[in-house]
Order: C-alpha cells, then sequence, then structure tokens
C-alpha cells in the first residue's frame, strides 16, 4: 500500500503544499489566511481538516485544488506545480484530476443519477471505465436508483450521487467541503463510510473539510489548523480525542 511508504517519500503524496501562504486584501484589510503552511496528503489516506471557524480550512482546500490562487509556497498535485500553470490548465487539471464533493449537492435536476455520475467525464470525451464505474456505484450503494432524477432522492442519496460523481474520472484527490452538513446523521454516516471505503477498497485520496469531530474520527488522520497554521494532528482518531483537541484550539466562548 502506498500508505505505508514514509511520508517523506515525495512519490507517497497525492498533493503536497510547501510553504503555502494566502493574503486577502491589503493595509488595513490585510488578512493572512494561511500562514506558511506545509502539509502532505499521502495515497489512498483519508484525511480531515479541522479547525476554528476562520482557521483557513477553506483556503487550504482552495488553494490545493488550484481554486484560488496562492500568494507564496507552493503546490503540487502529484508531479504537477499547480502554481505554475495558467487558467486553462487549471481548469483541466481540476476538471479530470481532482473530485470535488459539497455540502450542496449540486445535481443537475433534468439528469438521471447515472447522467449526473457521468456529466463531467462526458464533457471531458472521456469514456469512464466500465468495471471501475461499477465499482463506485456498487460501493456507493446507487445500482437500483440510477435512473432516478435527483428530485425522486433523499438527501442522502443525492450525496452518494454526487460522491459517485466526484470519484467517476479516477481522480487523483477527492476534495469533499462538508459533506455531510446538510445529512441527517445516519445518511452522514453511510457517506462517510463510502468515502472511507473509497480509499481503503478503491485506493483513492480524500481530503475532507469538516467541523464534526464524529466525521472527522471516519479519517485516517486529522489536520488541526489554526489562525492559519497546523497546529496538530492525529492519526487513528477518535470522535472523543478530536473533540480534546478542538477544545484547546477553539476560545471558549465559541464552543
Ligand atoms: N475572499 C476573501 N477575502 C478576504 N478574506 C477572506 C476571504 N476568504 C477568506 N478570508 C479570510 O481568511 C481567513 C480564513 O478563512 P477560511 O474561510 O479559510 O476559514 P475556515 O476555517 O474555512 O472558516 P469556516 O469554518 O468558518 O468556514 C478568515 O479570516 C477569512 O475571513
Amino acid at each position: 500500500m502506498h500508505a505505508n511508504l514514509p511520508p517523506s517519500a515525495p512519490e507517497s503524496y497525492a498533493a503536497h503544499a510547501t510553504d503555502l501562504t494566502k493574503v486577502y486584501g491589503t493595509g488595513d484589510t490585510r488578512v493572512v489566511a494561511l500562514d506558511a503552511v506545509t502539509v502532505g496528503f499521502v495515497r489512498s489516506q483519508f484525511t480531515a481538516i479541522m479547525g476554528p471557524s476562520g482557521s483557513g480550512k477553506s483556503t487550504l482546500m482552495h488553494c490545493m485544488a488550484g481554486l484560488d490562487a496562492l500568494s507564496f509556497g507552493s503546490v503540487r498535485l502529484g508531479d504537477t506545480e499547480i502554481s505554475s500553470l495558467n487558467d486553462r490548465q487549471l481548469t483541466r487539471l481540476r476538471r479530470d484530476r481532482i473530485g470535488f464533493v459539497f455540502q450542496a449537492f449540486n445535481l443537475l435536476p433534468t439528469l438521471s443519477a447515472v447522467e449526473n455520475i457521468t456529466l463531467p467525464m462526458d464533457i471531458a470525451g472521456r469514456k469512464p471505465e466500465r468495471d471501475w464505474l461499477e465499482s463506485i456505484i456498487r460501493t456507493v450503494g446507487l445500482a437500483d436508483r440510477l435512473d432516478h432524477r435527483p428530485g425522486q432522492l433523499s438527501g442522502g442519496q443525492q450525496q452518494r450521487v454526487a460522491v459517485a460523481r466526484a470519484l467517476a474520472g479516477r481522480p487523483d484527490i477527492v476534495f469533499a467541503d462538508e459533506p455531510t452538513g446538510n445529512l441527517d446523521s445516519r445518511s452522514g454516516a453511510e457517506i462517510l463510510e463510502f468515502l472511507r471505503d473509497s480509499t481503503t477498497a478503491l485506493g483513492q485520496t480524500v481530503v475532507m473539510v469538516t467541523h464534526d469531530p464524529v466525521a472527522a474520527s471516519y479519517a485516517d488522520r486529522v489536520v488541526f489548523l489554526a489562525d492559519g497554521r497546523i497546529v496538530d494532528e492525529l492519526h487513528a482518531p477518535t470522535a472523543e480525542a478530536v473533540l480534546e483537541r478542538m477544545g484547546r484550539l477553539t476560545p471558549a466562548h465559541q464552543v
């Protein structure tokens, strides 16, 4: 398994940031959202990013996914230095090599579940690999819902379609931003299990931003941010351990 390579081996990372710094605004409105963050996401691992509100979680995800430009530092996706890419190359990289799952499911209402799953590949002119697609659909348990439109599916089922869509192109990495934020706890648990299965059974790499210690406990590793810096990390986390670490980072009035 790639996950057993030493973390220092560059090939063990699906994505890696070095001294990643992001500054918004200038003068009085200047905010250092990320302050020289160095972090790697090991292939075939599930990593959760946690931290108090405003600590830089979304900014880290957006910079590493090529959705936002860096101020300083570098981000590599596999062998590709993304800060060296122009807008067109970045668009292609996001489309072909990154999967996204958001809190809102962002499905097209007029398309069936399977059409939604294959849409990004259809747009890219790529043919889905049949076996891969079937294993994803099996993993997320959608085989008997493929012809349903999003309006005929529950929230949990719609998010399963969104997870399958993110995985369909066999991306180098999947970024999930609060993927269970709109779901009841049972549907949320299913989605988290699918994300975890996609790393253990399918070898995918998943990075998830979450506020929820229970959600984070599904990950192999939790990285904690505070004030734009990585301040802690946990391996094989339990919800209790995550909660305890978060308690140390969050001022009492915000808990
Ligand atoms: N487009 C922007 N312009 C100016 N400042 C921004 C912008 N986006 C984020 N920030 C600031 O950068 C800091 C980090 O924001 P970010 O959204 O990454 O935090 P977060 O940890 O994801 O927060 P939350 O948990 O509330 O979503 C905050 O101080 C925020 O106000």
